[in-house]
């Protein structure tokens, strides 16, 4: 018989039913979202987390590719009340331990209380308690993945859209959805994909028009080269950043972040924007906010349930970030106009380039 156990820090072992056997370890975190697992199993922002679905049936409409946000799956393991079929043979095929009928209401309960943990998963025909335990004990903290950011980013620069006849936006891939480079396509922009780690005379080679820090797992603090992108780049060419894009922005412009107990993970987070006064549903999916955006950048959404920041603009610089995802994929898409202001923002300065010079 398969058996399977998930030990949570603190050293307390959930017993489920197992799914897609394995072995694996990771912060243990829970998504609201009850639509969208193909989007979300597919989310590189999950590398290194074991993700807890709370809703309760997950795989109802099947595994499509065509949903998919990068070429596997991300969470290290899955934990569920009920796992179709479908889902537990992906999870299966692509190496990735899966339990359910577990109560996870206990397990959301016990994150919302003790925060994001390590825990440690064993599933297979003669596993023991002790194996998840042992893969417990192994499990490191979050932060301490300092170079998380080559586990998820292309290794080559990658071009998308060359004949495309929008501004060039350079895409520091930290773990980047692809929903994120086909909303910038759609809208005509030719999009030039670095890795998390791009030297700066290798990004400004391509002069581009928009420098766009991506979403990606991890803490902000452990993508140095991106930091340092943002700091050469910010005082002559627009800046713009989704989710870990806009974390790494405030640490580069003179602000902080810091770690949430337990985050936002799921599709109907409230933001308000502070000067229309106008509530939008958002998808998110983070652990990580900024604490203090720092004197060159501005609050100008928030968390409607916490007040933490969900959109900031540069105070003297072209810098537009949001903490949520506007590209949904899964959730809602109320915030899709973010592309076009970004791609406003491009274009106005690509215009005022092409300005000849003896003019
Ligand atoms: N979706 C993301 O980009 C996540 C950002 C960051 N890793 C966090 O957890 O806060």
């Amino acid at each position: 018989m398969t058996e399977a156990y998930v030990a949570l820090e603190g050293g307390h072992v959930l017993e489920g039913r197992g799914r897609a056997s394995g072995t694996a370890r990771g912060e243990l975190v829970f998504t609201t979202a009850y639509t969208g697992y193909e989007e979300s199993l597919t989310d590189p922002s999950y590398e290194e987390q074991v993700l807890t679905f709370s809703y309760p049936l997950i795989g109802n409409y099947g595994v499509r590719e065509e949903r998919f946000e990068s070429d596997r799956v991300h969470p290290r393991a899955v934990l569920a009340k009920e796992l179709t079929e479908d889902v537990a043979e992906w999870l299966e095929s692509e190496g990735v331990p899966a339990v359910d009928h577990l109560d996870t209401r206990e397990v959301v309960t016990d994150i919302r209380d003790g925060g994001a943990m390590k825990c440690g998963i064993a599933v297979g025909e003669d596993v023991t308690e002790e194996d998840a335990l042992a893969e417990l004990e192994q499990c490191k903290a979050m932060s301490d993945h300092t170079d998380i950011g080559a586990q998820v980013s292309v290794d080559e620069p990658i071009v998308h859209g060359e004949d495309n006849d929008g501004p060039d936006v350079a895409l520091i891939d930290c773990g980047a959805k692809g929903s994120i480079v086909d909303s910038l396509l759609e809208r005509d922009a030719t999009v030039h994909v670095f890795p998390y780690d791009a030297a700066t005379e290798d990004v400004a080679a391509v002069a581009p028009d928009i420098l766009f820090i991506s979403n990606g797992p991890g803490d902000p603090v452990n993508f140095e080269g991106a930091i340092e992108l943002v700091e050469e780049f910010v005082e002559d060419t627009p800046v713009a950043g989704i989710c870990l894009g806009q974390q790494i922005v405030a640490e580069a412009l003179g602000g902080s972040t810091e770690k949430m107990d337990f985050g936002h993970r799921g599709v109907n987070q409230p933001v308000l924007d502070l000067e229309s006064g106008q509530v939008v549903m958002t998808t998110q999916n983070h652990g990580y906010t900024v604490a203090d955006p720092g004197e060159h950048l501005e609050v100008t959404q928030i968390n409607v349930n916490d007040d933490t920041p969900e959109g900031i603009d540069g105070v003297e610089f072209d810098v537009i970030t949001r903490q949520y995802h506007p590209e949904a994929n899964p959730g809602p898409e109320d915030t899709l106009d973010f592309f076009d202001d970004v791609l406003a923002m491009a274009s106005e300065r690509a215009d005022s380039r092409a300005v000849p010079a003896d003019d």
